[in-house]
């Protein structure tokens, strides 16, 4: 018997000028990061605002299978906040066995954390995140002393999960690690943020090609610093991480996840009407924050107003869509990328994504499947070296798109949906991994028009 499929989502059309106001979850990078840090404090840690989604849930069970706990608690006036309990001491020998599922957070910080925490650790995935590239973290690791081999066939070479990692013998404590990073940013991020598993000063480098992601980075380095460690830049591509770090008092607080904004940002652009995101931080590493400075390269309109309490640190943003989407060059958009392209294939002539190669290696081969899914619209798109040339259409015709396991493919086709009556999606539950309530989000925004 095939197992049954789920039934396509049928995309809901855009009926009139968009006057929405939509609020985000928590920033899935910044969740995983604070969980991380706080199991590492050694500290008792409150956090509030954290995102609750597939990606969360596998950092917080992998963080578990090494001791940590995480307790549901009220926060401040009542709301609902995580409370942490750390890591304990670690027993010689343990075991464990942790399923990252598609969480790349989970599947390149986890596996420093086991290296250095001690002991064997037999990471899993997801099916669909068996290709994603692991190669120049396990070189790293190797070579401070960890084994890797495959779960598969015991591959001591192996470049990809799933595999088990057992901790070097003797605990030993590396004062200098080097990665190639040019595949993902998450490589460097995982040592710099793993660094703080030990008590020594680390010094972690990158060797190689171009950083993607880059805000990534910065994100991962402000994180640390909240957190009480040292981070001193000694080069470029080159950080010593003093740890401890500690719990930040009175708590830690993760913002709404700007680059999820995306998607609701966009039906501006495309239904036309106007879409506000309260709680935007007016200071962030988020990448999503860029959104400020692309949007209008697209033809629409950004506003970000202070909120009135002083010293909120957010405001409201604004964003209302122009006659038309404007074609556009955008350079290192990274995971804005997927949703950039969807607006870009309904753009009025010819745009381009650069510095994008990486996204090859993403929950699937994200320019590949671009590709087809916006020639399944009608509009135009064909890859180069690294990134995308796309010719939009005005007139994008329904179609059944894929998500291919991918959140942000997921997302792009809803945006299509909103002018493209008939638009259906096969697996609107890829939308799991950062954003569980997407569909209710968007037919609650889609319910609110002049
Ligand atoms: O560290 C992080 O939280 C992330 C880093 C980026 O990874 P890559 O550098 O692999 O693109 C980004 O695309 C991913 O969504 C989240
Ligand atoms: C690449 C992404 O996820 P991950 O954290 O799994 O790398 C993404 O969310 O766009």
């Amino acid at each position: 018997m095939t197992p049954e499929r789920p039934a396509a989502w049928p995309a809901p059309t855009a009926s009139g000028p968009l006057q929405a106001r939509v609020r985000l979850p928590g920033s899935k990078s910044l969740t995983n990061r604070i969980l991380l840090l706080s199991a590492l404090s050694g500290e008792e840690t409150l956090v509030l605002g954290a995102l609750e989604s597939d990606d969360a849930r596998a950092m917080r069970s992998a963080l578990e299978a090494f001791g940590a706990r995480f307790t549901p608690s009220a926060g401040p006036d009542g709301v609902a906040a995580l409370h942490v309990s750390p890591i304990p001491p670690a027993e010689p020998g343990a075991r464990r066995v942790i399923d990252a599922h598609q969480a790349g957070t989970v599947m390149r910080f986890i596996p420093v954390v086991a290296a250095l925490l001690g002991g064997q650790t037999d990471l899993l995935v997801h099916e669909s995140a068996r290709a994603r590239p692991m190669g120049p973290l396990f070189a790293a690791l190797r070579g401070i002393g960890a084994e890797i081999v495959s779960l598969d066939d015991g591959d001591p070479a192996t470049d990809h999960l799933p595999a088990r990692i057992t901790a070097p013998q003797a605990r030993t404590e590396p004062l200098r690690i080097t990665v190639d990073s040019t595949a993902s940013s998450q490589f460097l991020s995982a040592l710099l943020l793993g660094a703080c598993a030990q008590a020594a000063p680390v010094v972690v480098s990158h060797a190689g090609g171009r950083i993607p992601s880059r805000a990534h980075i910065r994100m991962t380095l402000e994180s640390l610093r909240e957190f009480g460690a040292e981070v001193e830049e000694l080069a470029e591509d080159s950080w010593r991480v003093t740890p401890r770090v500690r719990s930040p008092r009175p708590m830690a607080v993760v913002e709404p996840d700007l680059s999820n904004a995306g998607p609701f940002l966009a039906a501006a652009l495309v239904a036309g009407g106007t879409v506000q995101v309260p709680g935007w931080p007016l200071a962030t590493t988020q990448i999503g924050d860029r959104w400020r400075e692309i949007l209008p390269r697209l033809g629409a309109s950004v506003d970000l107003a202070h909120d009135d309490a002083a010293g909120a640190g957010t405001g409201t943003l604004t964003v209302a869509g122009g006659p038309r989407i404007l074609p556009a060059e955008i350079d290192d958009a990274a995971e804005l990328a997927p949703v950039l392209a969807a607006l870009m294939a309904l753009a009025d002539g010819e745009s381009r994504l650069t510095g994008i190669a990486h996204l090859r290696g993403h929950e699937t081969n994200r320019l590949a499947a671009l590709v087809e899914e916006i020639e399944a619209l009608g509009a135009h798109a064909e890859e180069t070296p690294d990134g995308l040339v796309i010719r939009g259409t005005s007139a994008p015709r329904p179609a059944l798109h894929k998500a291919w396991h991918d959140h942000r493919l997921a997302t792009a086709a809803a945006v299509w949906g909103l002018t493209a009556p008939g638009t259906e999606l096969d697996d609107i539950a890829a939308t799991a991994k950062t954003m569980p309530d997407f569909p209710q989000m968007w037919a609650a925004m889609l319910g609110q028009t002049r």
